[in-house]
């Protein structure tokens, strides 16, 4: 017990490590030992040098970026998640009442893929459905850009979930089952965070809201590209700590699903966007390579022995009651109706108001 206790108490951080990719295969003892560390103890690393992620291909999607969010008002709305029951296309974070209101913008995007009908299930609804790409006389560039970024994503979660098999000793295709065989299926989305204002710099407790403190709920993994630093992790005390920013770096985090399979071994860790650290507009495209919805995940054998797993920081209990849902189906519905509350408090009222009831929004 006292060794339990003494050894979460070293395995705390200070910073989030920056990883050197190409350490994989030059050098794979340093690169697992530094892996390890950083997904056991601290849930967040950011990877640098990681090929097709350069700089400069990320500084163009970032012009684009600038482009998309530069455009009239009304031309963004009308390319609104409001039009869309899987709530791909754009919308506003800042005209939120209560807790939710965030100073940031959004443009969603998933797997192409048709709609399906009415009479589907929410979570289904929510889940599939085409994206809402703006015209190419508009932004020529910009269906093209998103999805080669979207390939090299995917190669990169391909990667990743080698490397992670390797450091949990399973055999190298041991994540497979969880992902979907016929379809590439993922969650991504263009964030553009607003500047700090006057107004903002009353906050109180040193944190204005760019997005809300969370971890990231139906996941396994999330790589995401930044072209500034805003983001900030919890780390064991409780203290909030600043992802570097890396030209050319990918941030990458697990999310609660790979916690869960792994009996806690490697961590979801809680994290936030402060707008108090954001001097200029700052993008950010987050990628998640979605797992079977269907599937429900569970310790696996050897990472189902309560000693094997951390005791996780910073609970929160509408996450908690999240989890608690027993359909991984409804679950995987209602995480996303508490992401996105403004859409699918419209799009969505019944579910919602459940939602709320069972106090997860
Ligand atoms: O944009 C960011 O820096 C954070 C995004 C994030 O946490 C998320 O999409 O889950
Ligand atoms: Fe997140």
């Amino acid at each position: 017990m006292v060794q339990r206790r003494r050894r979460r108490t070293e395995a705390d951080f200070e910073e989030v490590p920056v990883i050197d990719f190409t350490l994989a295969e030059r050098d794979p003892e340093a690169y697992y030992k530094q892996l390890r560390f950083a997904l056991e103890d601290v849930g967040f690393l950011v990877f640098s040098n990681i090929p097709g992620f350069e700089d400069g291909f990320q500084k163009e999607l970032f012009a684009t970026a600038t482009d998309l969010f530069g455009r009239p008002q009304e031309w963004k709305d009308a390319l609104g998640t409001a039009n869309s029951h899987s709530l791909r296309g754009y919308f506003r974070a800042d005209t939120l009442p209560g807790p939710h209101k965030a100073y940031a913008e959004a443009y969603r995007f998933g797997a192409d893929l048709p709609a399906p009908g009415e009479d589907a299930p929410f979570w289904l609804r929510l889940h599939e459905g085409p994206n809402q790409w703006p015209a190419a006389s508009d932004l020529p560039q910009f269906r093209e850009q998103m999805n080669t970024l979207f390939s090299r994503y995917h190669a990169l979660n391909l990667a990743l979930n080698q490397h992670i098999c390797h450091l949990l000793d399973l055999p190298s295709d041991g994540l497979d089952e969880f992902f979907p065989t016929k379809t590439i299926e993922y969650n991504s989305a263009i964030w553009h965070y607003f500047p700090l204002t006057p107004e903002m710099k009353k906050a109180e407790n040193g944190f204005v809201q760019g997005m809300h403190e969370h971890r990231d709920p139906s996941t396994f993994v999330t790589c995401l590209i930044q072209s500034r630093a805003g983001l900030q992790v919890q780390n064991h005390a409780g203290r909030w700590l600043d992802v570097p920013m890396v030209p050319g770096g990918v941030v990458c985090n697990i999310g609660m699903q790979l916690m869960k399979l792994t009996g806690g071994k490697l961590v979801a860790t809680t994290h936030r966007v402060n707008t108090l650290k954001i001097s200029q507009d700052r993008f950010t495209i987050p990628y998640v390579l979605s797992t079977r919805l269907e599937k429900e995940i569970r310790p696996l054998p050897q990472f189902a022995s309560p000693t094997a797993a951390k005791e996780h920081v910073a609970p929160n209990p509408k996450i908690a009651k999240l989890m608690s849902i027993p359909d991984p189906l409804v679950r995987s519905g209602y995480a996303r109706l508490s992401l996105f509350p403004a859409a699918t408090a419209k799009l969505y009222p019944k579910e919602f108001e459940e939602a709320h009831q069972l106090g997860i929004v």
